[in-house]
């Protein structure tokens, strides 16, 4: 549908989107739709609440919801495929395109809308952001490596000599605990938003458009975002309490998003298709915060080599001060070997660099009546292999966090690249040029 015709439609407010949603395109999936109040970000982030009516494109360059700012809400659902025919699959990718861009505009999952239809049929929208805007809805689509092979290694939907020879399951690491009903998954999608029903209502009724041909394997609520994706916004801080993002890949380092994040055009020959894509990471960390709590605040700061106050490296300075890690202090150097900022810092580890995206999670309390808390770590890179794996191993085997968190929960995603007018998610890969 024409972007003129989107922008008559009732808004979930009941009022036009005319003069709220429309302009062009974002180019770079991370602009916003140009408002009438003029500003265009809902995540911008000096210290003042985010502007809960701004809207990114669905359609661009990229995919949004990755060097788009960081909203503050997640819900991340993984899907199993339960059809074995290709055209049904295609047709959910068609009708998840079109529902997706027309909530990230703020408007209903489908044209009727939650209480306009006929009341001998269920809505095509379920009605509970009913009043509430687009509140910097971002949603995020990947394919498994379930999607291209079953267990047996046969192909499933005739794309098996496309899968992206990195799509593979992610190892075991060290500590590792998974729970495999928090793991894997054949399709995923992440929604942003900086208002948490809306999230929810985006995931709630893309599973409900793919009833009988997708089943939702697992899900995450998040909260609190663990990291900024842009240099416009402040840095929040994780359930240890630290200050986490401070060196993520902010989307204004284009060169390091180029060369770190997006899949290069001859990064793999059978997996074309996912040039200007990217690879999403997903492992769910549960924080022992109880054990946490009883350590010294110096502890704490040796841990994570940063200081617990401002997030300045232990080596001094202030927030983005470059660590130094060769500074000596009084019992070996300043920040300690085992520090997870030096363990996991490009210096040591080829130069990789990776954009986390991660959010905080408290699911209820155990049975001991501790809280089932922690980090829900996403991460975009160009390749696992090269980007993610080894510095997962190096953290799993020397970093002094590790006694503190449990992995109950892992996955790995290709994301492809952005749509165009008329394209649907993963055309790429289904139709070849
Ligand atoms: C394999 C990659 C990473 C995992 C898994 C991971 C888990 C994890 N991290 C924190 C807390 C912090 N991480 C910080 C920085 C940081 N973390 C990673 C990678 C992983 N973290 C990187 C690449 C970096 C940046 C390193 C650098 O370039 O300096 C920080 C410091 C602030 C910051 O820069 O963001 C904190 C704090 C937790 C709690 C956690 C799992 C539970
Ligand atoms: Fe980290």
């Amino acid at each position: 549908m024409p972007e003129t015709e989107h922008a008559t439609e009732q808004s979930r407010h009941g009022i036009s989107r005319r003069g709220l949603v429309g302009g062009g395109v974002a180019a770079a999936g991370l602009a916003a739709g140009a408002f009438a109040a003029g500003r265009a970000s809902a995540a911008t982030d000096d210290g003042s609440a985010p502007d809960a009516r701004a809207a990114y494109s669905f359609r661009g360059d990229h995919q949004a919801g990755i060097v788009t700012p960081a909203q503050d809400r997640l819900h991340f659902a993984a899907f199993d495929v339960t059809t074995g025919s290709r055209a049904q699959l295609v047709a959910l990718l068609k009708a998840w395109t079109e529902a997706a861009d027309r909530m990230t505009r703020g408007l209903p999952a489908g044209e009727i809308g939650p209480t306009e239809g006929d009341t001998n049929l269920p809505p095509d929208d379920t009605g509970e952001a009913i009043g509430l805007s687009a509140s910097g809805l971002t949603l995020t689509f990947g394919f498994g490596p379930g999607l291209f092979r079953d267990e047996k290694g046969r192909d499933r939907f005739g794309i098996a000599d496309r899968q992206p020879a990195a799509l593979r399951t992610l190892p075991h690491f060290p500590g590792d605990m998974l729970d495999p009903e928090k793991s894997y998954g054949d399709l995923c999608v992440q929604a942003c938003a900086d208002d948490p029903q809306v999230a929810v209502h985006a995931i709630r009724n893309l599973a409900r458009i793919g009833f009988g041909t997708v089943a939702v394997r697992w899900s995450q609520l998040g909260f609190g975002r663990t990291s900024t994706t842009s240099v416009s916004q402040s840095t929040p801080r994780n359930l240890f309490g630290f200050k986490d993002g401070t060196a993520n890949i902010k989307s204004e380092e284009t060169q390091d998003v180029e060369e770190h994040v997006w899949v290069g055009a001859g990064d793999d020959a059978k997996a074309d298709w996912l040039a200007g894509g990217s690879y999403l990471v997903a492992r769910r960390f549960n924080m022992n915060i109880e054990i946490w709590d009883r350590q010294t605040l110096g502890d704490q700061e040796d841990f994570i080599g940063r200081t617990k106050d401002t997030g300045a490296p232990l080596s001094g300075g202030s927030e983005f001060t470059e660590p130094k890690f060769s500074m000596p202090g009084s019992h070996g150097p300043v920040i300690p070997k085992d520090a997870h900022i030096r363990v996991v810092h490009p210096d040591f580890n080829d130069g990789v660099r990776m954009l986390r995206r991660g959010y905080n999670f408290v699911d209820g309390s155990d049975a001991l009546g501790g809280l089932n808390a922690g980090l829900f770590f996403i991460a975009y890179v160009r390749d696992p292999d090269t980007h993610f794996i080894p510095v997962q191993n190096a953290m799993a085997k020397t970093d002094a966090l590790m006694e503190y968190v449990k992995v109950t929960g892992s996955a790995l995603f290709a994301v492809p690249t952005g749509i165009g007018t008329d394209e649907y998610v993963g055309q790429s890969l289904f139709e070849r040029t």
